[in-house]
């Protein structure tokens, strides 16, 4: 269980989280809280030096922390999708595949403990699925993004080949040839 509530978890953390006894599932979307727990956020995000009128606004974009150990049993889907989920480190897109209704979503907030703080999830690093618009601007992943590295070997050798070729060229065409 969540020692306290309305935190910003790093990944590794949440994985030690992955079993009957204490479950948590990582699932991506904005901050739909209410009241108490809305503000409880915004305190902690502001204690932190991070924006927290975006909470208000609704745009916090983040992996969202669900401690789903108390309902474990009482999910229609049963235990074993959710501690599968939950072992992968995202669960997004088996949540989302499922097509949860209304009253399902609206149920998350009350198993809702906190957010991962700017970590990309394990699983989703080994997959061919596109997750840039996580990675921060200025992160080392962006600026490897930058030219590919030269072929030394093909780079450096080829032009020197041509080059030879084309004094080879000249050479045969000034002096041997003339000379027949
Ligand atoms: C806090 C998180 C979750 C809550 C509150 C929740 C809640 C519910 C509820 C209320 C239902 C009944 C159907 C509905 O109303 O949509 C349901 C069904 C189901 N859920 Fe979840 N769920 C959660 C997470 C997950 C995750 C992570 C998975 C991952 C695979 C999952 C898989 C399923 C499945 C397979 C069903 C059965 C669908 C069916 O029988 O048609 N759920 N869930």
């Amino acid at each position: 269980m969540a020692e306290g509530t309305n935190k910003l978890f790093a990944q590794s953390e949440v994985s030690f989280h992955a079993s009957r006894k204490d479950c948590w599932v990582v699932i991506h979307g904005k901050v739909g809280l209410q009241g108490e727990k809305r503000d409880l956020l915004c305190d902690f995000l502001g204690s932190v030096g991070q924006r927290s009128d975006l909470v208000w606004s609704g745009s916090y974009d983040l992996f969202q922390v669900y401690d789903v150990t108390k309902f474990l049993e009482d999910h229609p889907g049963g235990e074993d999708v959710l501690l599968h989920a939950s072992a992968t480190g995202d669960a997004t897109e088996a949540f989302e595949e499922v097509g949860h209704s209304t009253s399902a979503i609206s149920m998350m907030d009350s198993y809702w403990i906190g957010s991962i703080d700017g970590h990309m999830p394990p699983s989703v690093s080994n997959t061919s699925k596109s997750w840039n618009y996580d990675v921060p601007p200025n992160s080392e992943m962006q600026r490897k993004k930058g030219p590919p590295e030269p072929n030394t070997f093909l780079d450096f050798l080829l032009p020197l080949f041509v080059l030879g070729l084309a004094f080879a060229a000249w050479y045969y065409l000034t002096f041997v040839a003339k000379g027949t």
